[in-house]
């Protein structure tokens, strides 16, 4: 016994130093450049995930280290178009890496953004598209257009007057309740209600917090060297102890999701059995549980994998869409020019509210969406790197060859501020994606080539399309409706906000997707 406490100290001693012996002079990365601390350990990724600012360190090392550098032991990431196309096009020999299988609730929770094995992958999102088609998005937005209308009207105060402006109202809260009660419905066919003051679901209000709060819990540990035993331990029971620390609104939201499952598995099968009487509603559950397993022609997706693709598209889109439209809200806001052009195109181009709707007018809208391409640019919602696992024979990103089981990346909000790309990448200026006498096709076209925030290739997002529609339809109307002003930041009028972090940017911080700041802004109807 004694001689077991003797010899643990000493074989984890020798551990670190094979370990660190290894990664300084013989590991493939060995000749990276980089911070000698992230080649030895992950001590800096996870205190950077700690902080929030990870997104913030990998923009600092690149401009010390150039475009490439070594981020942990294993993993080197890259800031350029052809590394990003490298790295993430159908053809690349790499495949998701373990960070992936961390996220997943349970052995059953196996869904399209977690599932790491490349044809198994392939074959889920052939099945997720089938809810993503021009079809069904054009059937969204006839569904977000009421709740959008809903949303605008709950912005203002009772008793407010015509030219008075209302109480500041905390964005980051109202946009979070706007695209859950959007997702709610277009997942399940129910509106959660949350932003509603007074309802019976009011109980989900604090949902969009919980999940922030359940992220920015699990992102330092996929940060960390306790990554592979974390996914080790999971079926061992991790994942129990984890459900048990789970506040009980979040419990609550589950067997909400199972219940809205099980409902409406036993609609579409009553309407499968008399089609006559009984007709579906079109929302993603319908079109998944429809989606056809195209080898066997069976149903794709049982029970359990329908509860995993429609939990995951729940988290998957509510915090990306509400950090992007929060932030576009604080950057026109912010912007006296941009918000005063923003106005004009869309109070010029629509004649009532709900003409603002799919289709070409509101594609027309090139300056909207430009303001909306900048801020993506400026606060990506997938701040960091997406990390790929290099599979056998090796790949070559950016001419360099790389060999299996190296992970490589690109990083977003890294990306987006490339001064040697952008030139002035802290001004905010969505006239840099807009062709025209100063600003040629060219131009435009080279920026586009390093823009990237839905990713690429075969994991690139598949909810982008009904992503910008949210957008442009709650930008529109509600700029269409009202004039709007930024009372306060969360951040504003602090001196010191931190390394790297500047005044002019919507703040937030990185756990995988970037959770934003408040806002608070003020509206007053137009006359
Ligand atoms: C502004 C809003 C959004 C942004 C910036 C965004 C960005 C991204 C990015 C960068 C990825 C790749 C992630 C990775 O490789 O790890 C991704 C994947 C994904 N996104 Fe989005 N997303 C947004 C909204 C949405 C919405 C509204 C939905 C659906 C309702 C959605 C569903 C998904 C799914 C299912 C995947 C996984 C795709 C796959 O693995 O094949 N996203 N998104």
């Amino acid at each position: 016994m004694l001689s077991y406490w003797f010899l643990s100290p000493i074989a984890v001693t020798f551990y670190f130093i094979f370990s660190i012996t290894y990664n300084i002079f013989f590991h493939p990365l060995a000749k990276c450049p980089g911070p000698f601390l992230a080649s030895i350990s992950h001590i800096p990724s996870f205190y950077h995930a700690c902080k929030g600012d990870w997104h913030l360190w990998l923009w600092r090392c690149f401009q010390k280290y150039g475009n490439k550098f070594r981020a942990t032991p294993n993993m080197v990431l890259f800031r350029s178009p052809r590394a990003h196309h490298d790295i993430y096009n159908y053809k690349a020999n790499a495949k998701k890496s373990n960070f992936y299988d961390s996220w997943s609730r349970n052995e059953r929770d196996l869904y399209t953004l977690n599932i790491t094995d490349v044809a198994l992958h392939a074959k889920r999102r052939r099945l997720l598209n089938s809810a993503f088609t021009e079809q069904s998005v054009r059937a969204a937005g006839m569904s977000m257009a009421s709740h959008i209308n809903r949303w605008v009207e709950l912005l203002f105060d009772d008793d407010q007057k015509a030219s008075c402006w209302s109480e500041p109202r905390d964005m980051k809260a109202q946009v979070e309740a706007l695209i859950f009660d959007i997702l709610g419905e277009q997942c399940f066919g129910e509106s959660f209600e949350t932003k509603e003051q007074d309802s019976i679901r009011s109980r989900f209000k604090n949902i969009p917090n919980a999940i922030e709060v359940f992220l920015k819990m699990m992102y330092p540990l996929t940060k960390s060297p306790l990554l592979d035993a974390v996914i080790w331990l999971k079926p061992r029971g991790l994942s129990r102890l984890i459900d048990a620390t789970l506040s009980k609104e979040v419990r609550e939201y589950y067997e909400f999701e199972q219940e809205c499952v099980n409902r409406r598995l036993a609609a579409e099968s009553s309407a499968t059995k008399r089609p006559e009487t009984t007709a579906p509603r079109e929302d993603f559950f319908h079109f998944l549980y429809n989606a056809k397993d195209p080898d066997t022609n069976e149903p794709g997706l049982l029970k359990d994998d329908l509860l995993a693709e429609i939990h995951m598209l729940i988290i998957a889109g509510t915090h990306t869409t509400s950090t992007a439209l929060t932030a576009v809200l604080f950057y026109i806001s912010s912007n006296f020019d941009v918000y005063h052009k923003l106005c004009k195109e869309i109070r010029t181009t629509f004649s009532s509210t709900e003409e603002i709707q799919y289709g070409q007018k509101l594609s027309s809208c090139k300056y909207l969406r430009a303001c909306i391409d900048e801020t993506l640019r400026m606060a990506p919602p997938g701040p960091a790197e997406f990390p790929r696992q290099i599979l056998q024979r090796g790949a070559t990103v950016n001419g360099e060859y790389f060999p299996a089981g190296v992970i490589v990346g690109a990083a977003g909000w890294a990306s987006g501020h490339d001064e040697g790309l952008y030139g002035d990448s802290e001004a905010y200026r969505p006239e840099r994606w807009i062709e025209s006498e100063a600003n040629t096709a060219v131009d435009v076209a080279r920026i586009k080539r390093g823009f990237s925030p839905f990713s690429k290739g075969p994991g690139n997002c598949v909810g982008q399309n009904l992503a910008i529609l949210e957008m442009m339809m709650t930008i529109g109307r509600l700029v269409y409706y009202a004039d709007l002003k930024l009372a306060s930041t969360v951040s504003r009028g602090k001196d010191n906000l931190g390394w790297g972090r500047d005044p002019r940017h919507y703040q937030f911080w990185d756990a995988h997707i970037g959770m934003g700041e408040r806002i608070e802004l003020q509206f007053k109807k137009r006359n």
